[in-house]
Parts: C-alpha cells; sequence; structure tokens
C-alpha cells in the first residue's frame, strides 16, 4: 500500500466551532443524495462527531440500494464513504471543499438490512489538501475502506457552477442547508 497521506502534511485543530464529541449531525443539504431527508431512496447517512479528527457516520442499506441480490451497489457504498469523509472535512474544519479522489477497498459483501458503521479520519492538510480517511464495519467486520483528497474552495465554487434554480431555492430558504460554514476562517 501507497503511502498516506502521499505528500506531507500537517495535522490541524478542530475548528474551534465545530460540533463537540458525541453531538449529532444535521443533513447538510435537504436534498443530498447521501444524507439528504428529502430524498426517497437516498442513503440518508447519520453521522456524529467523535473525538480528535474523527466522526462516525451510520449507512443502513435497503431494497433500494442493491447491486447484486441482496447485496449492497459498490457505487453507492464509495457514495457512502465520500459522505462521510466529506462530512468530516465539513464539520471538523467547518470549510467547503469538494472532493478531488476517492478511491475504495471492498473486502466483504454488504447485505441490505445491514448497517454500516464508517469511521472517518482527517489525516492531514496542505495547503488546499485535505486528505481523509475511513473504515467501514458491519457488525464488527471491516467490509469497506477508504481515502480520499478533498480540496477546500470558496462559496463562489457552488454559484459558479450550480443549476441557478437549486442555488435561488438555497437562497430563498437556506433551511435547505443543515449548517452554514465558514466562508473566511
Ligand atoms: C458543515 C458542512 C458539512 C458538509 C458536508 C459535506 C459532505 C459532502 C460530501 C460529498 C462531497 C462531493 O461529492 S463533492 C462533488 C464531487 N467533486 C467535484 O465535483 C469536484 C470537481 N472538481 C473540481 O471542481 C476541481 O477539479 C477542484 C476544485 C477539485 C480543483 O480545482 P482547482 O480549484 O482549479 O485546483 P487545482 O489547482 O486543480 O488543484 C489544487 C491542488 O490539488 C491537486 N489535485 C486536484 N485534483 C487532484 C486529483 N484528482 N488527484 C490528485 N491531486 C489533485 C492539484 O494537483 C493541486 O495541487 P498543488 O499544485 O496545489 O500541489
Amino acid at each position: 500500500m501507497n503511502s498516506w497521506p502521499p505528500v506531507e502534511t500537517t495535522v490541524p485543530d478542530r475548528h474551534p466551532d465545530a460540533p463537540a464529541p458525541d453531538t449529532e449531525l444535521p443533513e447538510h443539504y435537504a436534498h443530498c443524495f447521501g444524507c439528504g431527508d428529502s430524498v426517497e431512496h437516498g442513503l440518508r447517512l447519520r453521522a456524529t462527531a467523535g473525538e480528535g479528527m474523527t466522526v462516525r457516520s451510520r449507512f443502513t442499506v435497503t431494497t433500494e440500494h442493491q447491486g447484486a441480490p441482496g447485496l449492497a451497489h459498490g457505487g453507492l457504498l464509495a457514495c457512502a464513504f465520500d459522505e462521510a469523509l466529506g462530512s468530516a472535512v465539513g464539520h471538523l474544519l467547518r470549510r467547503p471543499a469538494v472532493t478531488a479522489k476517492l478511491e475504495t477497498d471492498f473486502l466483504r459483501p454488504v447485505p441490505v438490512g445491514t448497517t454500516l458503521v464508517i469511521d472517518a479520519h482527517l489525516d492531514g492538510i496542505a495547503g488546499r489538501k485535505v486528505y481523509v480517511s475511513a473504515e467501514g464495519t458491519v457488525e464488527g467486520t471491516t467490509a469497506v475502506r477508504a481515502r480520499a483528497l478533498f480540496i477546500t474552495v470558496d462559496l463562489k465554487h457552488f454559484v459558479d457552477h450550480g443549476r441557478p434554480e437549486d442555488i435561488r431555492r438555497v437562497a430563498e430558504n437556506p433551511a435547505l442547508l443543515g449548517r452554514s460554514i465558514d466562508v473566511n476562517p
């Protein structure tokens, strides 16, 4: 396995306004496929802030998430990790960031009806680059591991690239965003 993080990094402190350990974290956007309650067959990840630079997420696999009969689709598992890793970056650093690279190792199948517990850890930062990794267990057995590079961005990134009607809807109803993030931390 290649060394991780792949470049020299520093380990940041938790943002002073990061949620305290054991705090249940709100959905970050009502229409997010990973965590939003408004998405009927979304993943509906639930997350809790952990100690240090960690966040624990839980994803319960339903019949809508199948790839093979009775088993979670690998792409949706990767999506769950994207969300869980992004939640760690967003809540612990309180800065907007997007996924630039995500790699997943699928070690065991994840059956419908089980809950994948995803423990994400912020490993280090180098400039705008944020390196995070996570392990997912089902009933105590490791099923999936993932590593990702997130890049911090200005809020302008979302305004410039998002569909205007969706941006407008959020501007009219900020409650669609679960929790604000610092624009100039
Ligand atoms: C409370 C709230 C909770 C919030 C909770 C939120 C949870 C959200 C979870 C879901 C998150 C998502 O899915 S986000 C959606 C999926 N991702 C995206 O749409 C991103 C699409 N890509 C882009 O927009 C762009 O490529 C960027 C922003 C990532 C980078 O573009 P840029 O800003 O021009 O920066 P750029 O110079 O290219 O890259 C910066 C540095 O990163 C490196 N870099 C960039 N991409 C890569 C890469 N794939 N692999 C290696 N390295 C890379 C570059 O070499 C450079 O290194 P150096 O020269 O500095 O050394």
